[in-house]
């Protein structure tokens, strides 16, 4: 109990749970890393903005000590975790204001009931500290960490190919070292009435790599429904900026009743100077996109996201 926030303490537990409401699972599409189908990427993209992928190439073994490692971590005292780039509860990322939401209507209020860490992989080599535990985990992340950097750019590669982008659109697009890793603790809860993990929202990176553990929760919303992804390892969550020919699919987590879960999760965003050039937006620069997402947060509570760079006709 020491290791999680004092306002979860309470209402952390497995004691007598109800039975959770329960989505329906779904069988994502499946990319092959090694023996990459264009047209298959390209569907999983433009579909469902969502695939797993197969054949990354990161070790099994990298993979097994890298979640143990995460769950010691995250079972140090809260107090101890403080000198980390630590945050619990707060709603990061903030919601997307989608056609279903009128500006007007209240939002459902939904508090994260989650932990988590922030490791940009730039600040990687200051990532140390007396724990001698914190040394083999940066050097974990190190490794994990060249492997998504391969991993995004042979995907981001093959998605611009796909989209056709002519160099100009993609020049300096995906930029490897605007990666960062973001570790995620959910802890059990003894109620799941309204609590959710990580309530909905689209990511504002080009590219997101989300490995789950087995306990799942991860839910994508497709063709009106919440549908489950099933916690088989590897899970790969797409979003690019791309004239809206692929789609940013909205996700959740929910949070389980009997057992904590971990995820580990990578964002690589564009260059921030870089222009985001579209037919059907005005020509944006990353940082533009990100001073917008600030102020709507600020001024409204959730986030337009790209609908204010939409050119009028
Ligand atoms: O924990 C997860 O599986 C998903 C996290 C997520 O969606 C995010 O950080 O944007
Ligand atoms: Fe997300």
């Amino acid at each position: 109990m020491e290791s999680y926030p004092p306002v979860f303490r309470h209402l952390t537990g497995t004691a007598s749970p109800p039975p959770a409401p329960s989505s329906s699972s779904v069988r994502i599409p499946v990319v092959d890393l090694e023996s990459l189908s264009l047209e298959k990427l390209g569907e999983a993209c433009k579909e469902w903005g969502v695939f797993r992928l197969l054949n990354h190439g990161i070790p099994p073994t990298l993979l097994a000590k890298l979640e143990e490692q995460v769950k010691v971590l995250f079972s140090l005292s809260f107090h101890s975790k403080q000198t980390l780039s630590y945050f619990w509860g707060t709603p990061v990322p903030v919601p997307v204001l989608t056609p279903s939401h009128s500006r007007d209507a209240a939002l459902p209020l939904c508090f994260n009931w989650l932990e988590g860490i922030n490791v940009p992989l730039t600040q990687l080599p200051h990532f140390h500290s007396h724990h001698p535990m914190l040394e083999d985990f940066r050097h974990s992340l190190e490794e994990y960490g060249r492997h998504l950097s391969r991993i995004a750019t042979s995907l981001f590669e093959a998605m611009v190919k796909n989209l056709n982008l002519c160099p100009k659109q993609s020049e300096s697009s995906l930029d490897e070292s605007t990666g960062f890793i973001r570790l995620y603790r959910y802890p059990p809860r003894t109620s799941v009435d309204e609590a959710c993990g990580m309530m909905e929202h689209t990511d504002s990176s080009l590219l997101s790599i989300v490995n789950q553990d087995q306990v799942g929760g991860l839910e994508i919303f497709k063709d009106n429904k919440w549908l489950l992804v099933n916690p088989i390892s590897d899970t790969l969550l797409v979003h690019a900026i791309s004239d809206d020919r692929y789609t940013s699919v909205k996700h959740r987590v929910r949070v389980k009743q009997q057992e904590e879960r971990l995820s580990i999760c990578y964002f690589v965003f564009p260059a921030k100077g870089s222009v985001v050039r579209s037919s059907t937006y005005k020509p944006f620069t990353y940082s533009d996109f990100q001073k917008q997402v600030q102020n709507d947060t600020n001024t409204l509570g959730y986030k337009l996201g790209l609908q204010t760079f939409k050119l009028t006709t």
